[in-house]
């Protein structure tokens, strides 16, 4: 009875319900969106049993900001612990079956993500490479938080060299990946974000290449359950006049447990404010592959450049 019990939950998968047209439609203009309810609350409970379980057996770090060479721990930016998943913890840690279906539905929702993208349904983005998406579990201590902050670094465009450098000597490898699409995934039911904080901040900017004007007042149609409008524009910027300063506009999001967030990784600024409760949550980043300074497929998602102004930075590395 208990092989057959264990059986049927080794088979059971993380069900993830599709994302809606406005969902769709406000990753496309604003370059994020919040998806309520994306998995069962039993589902949440098991992935957030499967981070404690990680963290209680020490195998969640604190966690670093920056990255290669320059990756270091620094709480003055950053204060969680946290976990990759690819690989995961050993299998004698927590859930393996558990970790197997989230990253299956990641892997799910990336496929779903490449065929709206290629249906048109997105607006221009690099193809999401298979096998080279980024997993994670994050804890964050009471009084734990992340500054804001980009999911990619500021040089060479956010492009990282996969492989060996020319430092390194001969038969350097000549691939790069970029973060396309960050994903958070939260785990706390019954979240109070105005007792707790913890908030996801999203910012946005009526200078940002990728939002449209319409997009940038437009959160609260399709993240209404999740998600405060907090910011306020200045008027100069509203009305299109002016030097294109901008202030911010921002929503705030609830760490809701089962809400998915998605953002665009180069595009979209974000913090995670002090949160006054222990707060866990999954990250991944889908990421693209292309050749050193090639265009990995299509122009820029931003600025509609092709390889053309690609292949200057190609230059400057050669
Ligand atoms: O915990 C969150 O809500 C966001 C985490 C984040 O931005 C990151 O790990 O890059
Ligand atoms: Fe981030």
């Amino acid at each position: 009875m208990a092989v057959l019990a264990s059986t049927v939950l080794a088979l059971a998968s993380i069900q993830t319900r599709r994302l809606t047209l406005p969902e769709i439609g406000a990753l496309a203009t604003r370059g994020f969106c919040a998806v309520p309810s994306w998995i069962s609350s039993a589902d949440v409970e098991r992935i957030r049993a499967d981070v404690l379980a990680a963290d209680s057996a020490g195998m969640l770090r604190t966690a670093s900001v920056g990255n290669g060479a320059t990756a270091r721990a620094d709480d003055s930016i950053r204060r969680t612990r946290m976990c990759g998943l690819l690989p995961g913890p050993p299998s004698r840690v927590g859930c393996v079956d558990t970790r197997l279906q989230l990253t299956a539905a990641i892997e799910r929702l990336r496929i779903e993500l490449a065929e709206l993208a290629s249906d048109g349904a997105l607006a221009p983005m690099h193809a999401l490479t298979p096998f080279a998406t980024e997993c994670a579990y994050l804890n964050y201590p009471q009084g734990g938080y992340y500054t804001r902050h980009l999911d990619v670094p500021a040089a060479n465009e956010g492009w990282l060299r996969i492989g060996r450098a020319p430092a390194d000597g001969t038969s350097v490898a000549r691939w790069e990946r970029r973060r396309t699409i960050s994903l958070l995934l939260y785990l706390n039911a019954g979240w109070d974000m105005d007792a707790w904080g913890g908030q996801l901040r999203v910012f946005t900017r009526a200078s940002e290449p990728c939002a449209t004007p319409q997009a940038a007042d437009g959160g609260r149609d399709t993240a209404s359950e999740v998600a405060r409008v907090r910011g306020e524009r200045d008027p100069a910027a509203r009305d299109g006049a002016g030097t294109g300063a901008s202030a911010d506009v921002w929503v705030d999001i609830a760490p809701e447990g089962g809400t998915l967030v998605l953002m665009r990784s180069e595009l979209v600024e974000h913090e995670v404010l002090a949160t006054r409760q222990p707060r866990q949550c999954v990250v991944a980043w889908f990421r693209t592959e292309r050749r050193a300074g090639l265009s990995p497929s299509g122009p820029h998602p931003c600025t509609g450049e092709s390889a053309k102004g690609v292949h200057r930075d190609a230059g400057q590395r050669t």
